[in-house]
C-alpha cells in the first residue's frame, strides 16, 4: 500500500507540492490528472524515492520510504516514466532483464527468465526483443518499458503518462493490463492527461491543481464542470460516453459568451443540433417544452440548461405555460420540426415566431426536421444576424436583454 502523508516539495522559492494525502491501496487504480505543471510527476518522483519531501512522509506498505535500500524499494513499486529514452542501446530483452536486478541476489545471476517472458506476452513485445530500444517507436518503447516493470514484479506500479505515445487501440490495451494487475491485487497509481481514459479505467481520480489535491474521489464526483474550469483554466462540458458508459470531457476553450438568450422550442434530433449548436456558439440557451425523455432533455441535463418537459402529445398546458415564459423572455427562440416546438408555435399564433415582448422579436426555423452541418452554422448565423438586427431596431438602454 502507498501512504502519503502531508507530503510537501519546493523548488528553489516554488512550491510544487503542498501538503498532500494520499493512499492507493491494493486491488486500486488510481489516477493522477491535472493540468501542466500540476505537480503530478513531482509527486510520483516522491513516491519513488527519486525526489525526497521536504515536509511529510511515504510509507509502503507501512514502512518509510527513507528507511528502505532502493534495492528494497524497487522490489515493492515498479515505475513506467514519462520519458522512455533510455540512453544506452541495449536490444529490447535487455531493457526488460534489468527489471529482475532487485530480486537477484549478489551472488546469484541466474534467475530463471519466466517473469521476463512473462512480461514480453502481457505487453504484447514478444516480436520486439531483438530489437534495439533505440530503433523502436515512442509507442513500442512505451510497452518495453511496462514490460520491465512487469519483471519486476511489484506490488504497485506508478505509470507517469503510459498511454501518451499510444495509438487508440494500444491505449486501451495497455490500460486493460493495468487494470488486469490491479485486480492481481497491486496497486496502481497513474499520472494520466486524458480523462476520458482515467474515468474509464480507473477506480479513483486524484485531480492536482496547484501543488494540492482539489478533489479526489470516483470519476463522476471529480469530473465536474466547476472543478474542471478552476483547475484547467477552461469550460468544459462533462457528458456520458454512449459507448462505455464513462464520463467524457470536452474543453470548450473556443466557447465565445455571447450574453444573450436563446429558446429552442421542439425536441428530437433537430431540437439536439439546434440547442448543441447555439449552446456551442455561446448563447444562453432554455428548452421546451419536449416530452420527457427526449433526447433534448438528456443534452439539456448534461448542459445544465433549463428544459421544460411535457408529456408527448399532450395538449397545450402548464408545461407549455412555462416554456412560453422561457420563450418570451429570449431574445431570439429557434422552432423546430421536432415534436413540441408546433406547440409553441401554435399557442403563439405563429408558425415560426414567438414574440418577446419589448425585444424585438427574433426567430429562426429549422426546416426539413434535421440540422446538418451546413445548416448549424446558418443556424448560428441567422440567429445572431436577426438578434444584432432586433437590437438595432430598439432602442438599447430601453431594451436590455431580460435575463
Ligand atoms: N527539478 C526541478 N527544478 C525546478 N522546477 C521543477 C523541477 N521539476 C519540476 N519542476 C516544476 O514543478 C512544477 C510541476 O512539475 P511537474 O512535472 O510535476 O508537473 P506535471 O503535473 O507532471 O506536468 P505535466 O502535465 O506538464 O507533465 C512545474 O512548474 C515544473 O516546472
Amino acid at each position: 500500500m502507498i501512504r502519503v502523508d502531508s507530503a510537501a516539495r519546493t523548488f528553489g522559492e516554488v512550491s510544487v507540492l503542498e501538503d498532500i494525502d494520499l493512499r492507493v491501496d491494493p486491488g486500486e487504480f488510481v489516477a493522477l490528472v491535472g493540468p501542466n505543471g500540476a505537480g503530478k510527476t513531482t509527486l510520483l518522483r516522491v513516491i519513488n524515492g527519486l525526489l525526497d519531501p521536504d515536509e511529510g512522509e511515504v510509507t509502503l506498505d507501512g514502512d518509510p520510504l527513507s528507511e528502505l535500500s532502493s534495492r528494497a524499494v524497487s522490489r515493492r513499486l515498479a515505475t513506467v516514466p514519462q520519458d522512455t529514452h533510455v540512453g544506452f542501446s541495449f536490444r529490447a530483452e535487455e531493457i526488460i532483464e534489468m527489471g529482475r536486478t532487485p530480486h537477484r541476489s549478489r551472488l546469484d545471476w541466474s534467475d530463471d527468465g519466466d517473469p521476463v517472458e512473462a512480461a514480453l506476452e502481457r505487453t504484447e513485445t514478444t516480436h520486439l526483443r531483438d530489437r534495439r530500444v533505440d530503433d523502436l517507436s515512442g509507442g513500442e518503447r512505451q510497452r518495453v518499458l511496462l514490460a520491465r516493470a512487469l519483471a519486476q514484479e511489484p506490488d504497485a506500479l506508478l505509470l507517469d503518462e503510459p498511454t501518451a505515445s499510444l495509438d487508440i487501440n494500444h491505449q486501451v490495451r495497455v490500460l486493460n493490463l493495468v487494470a488486469d494487475l490491479v485486480e492481481e491485487g497491486r496497486a496502481a497509481l497513474a499520472a494520466i492527461h486524458d480523462l476520458d481514459l482515467a474515468a474509464r479505467f480507473c477506480d479513483r481520480l486524484v485531480l492536482l491543481h496547484d501543488g494540492t489535491i482539489a478533489a479526489q474521489g470516483p470519476p463522476e464526483t471529480v469530473l465536474r464542470d466547476s472543478q474542471l474550469a478552476d483547475a484547467f483554466e477552461t469550460e468544459t462540458a462533462v457528458t456520458r460516453n454512449p459507448v462505455t458508459g464513462t464520463p467524457t470531457v470536452a474543453a470548450l476553450s473556443d466557447r465565445p459568451d455571447r450574453d444573450s438568450h436563446v429558446h429552442v422550442a421542439g425536441g428530437g434530433e433537430p431540437g439536439v443540433e439546434a440547442v448543441r449548436s447555439l449552446w456551442k456558439a455561446g448563447f444562453d440557451v432554455t428548452a421546451g417544452p419536449v416530452p420527457a425523455g427526449d433526447a433534448v432533455v438528456s443534452l439539456c441535463d448534461q448542459l445544465y440548461i433549463e428544459v421544460t418537459t411535457a408529456p408527448a402529445f399532450r395538449q397545450p398546458g402548464e408545461a407549455l405555460d412555462d416554456a412560453l415564459t422561457n420563450a418570451r423572455a429570449a431574445e431570439a427562440v429557434v422552432v423546430t420540426d421536432g415534436p413540441g416546438g408546433q406547440l409553441v408555435a401554435e399557442a403563439t399564433d405563429s408558425t415560426v415566431q414567438v414574440r418577446a415582448e419589448g425585444h424585438g422579436s427574433v426567430a429562426a426555423r429549422v426546416d426539413g426536421g434535421r440540422v446538418d452541418d451546413t445548416a448549424v452554422p446558418a443556424l448560428v448565423t441567422a440567429v445572431t444576424e436577426q438578434l444584432d438586427g432586433g437590437i438595432r431596431s430598439n432602442s438599447p438602454g430601453k431594451n436590455a436583454p431580460h435575463k
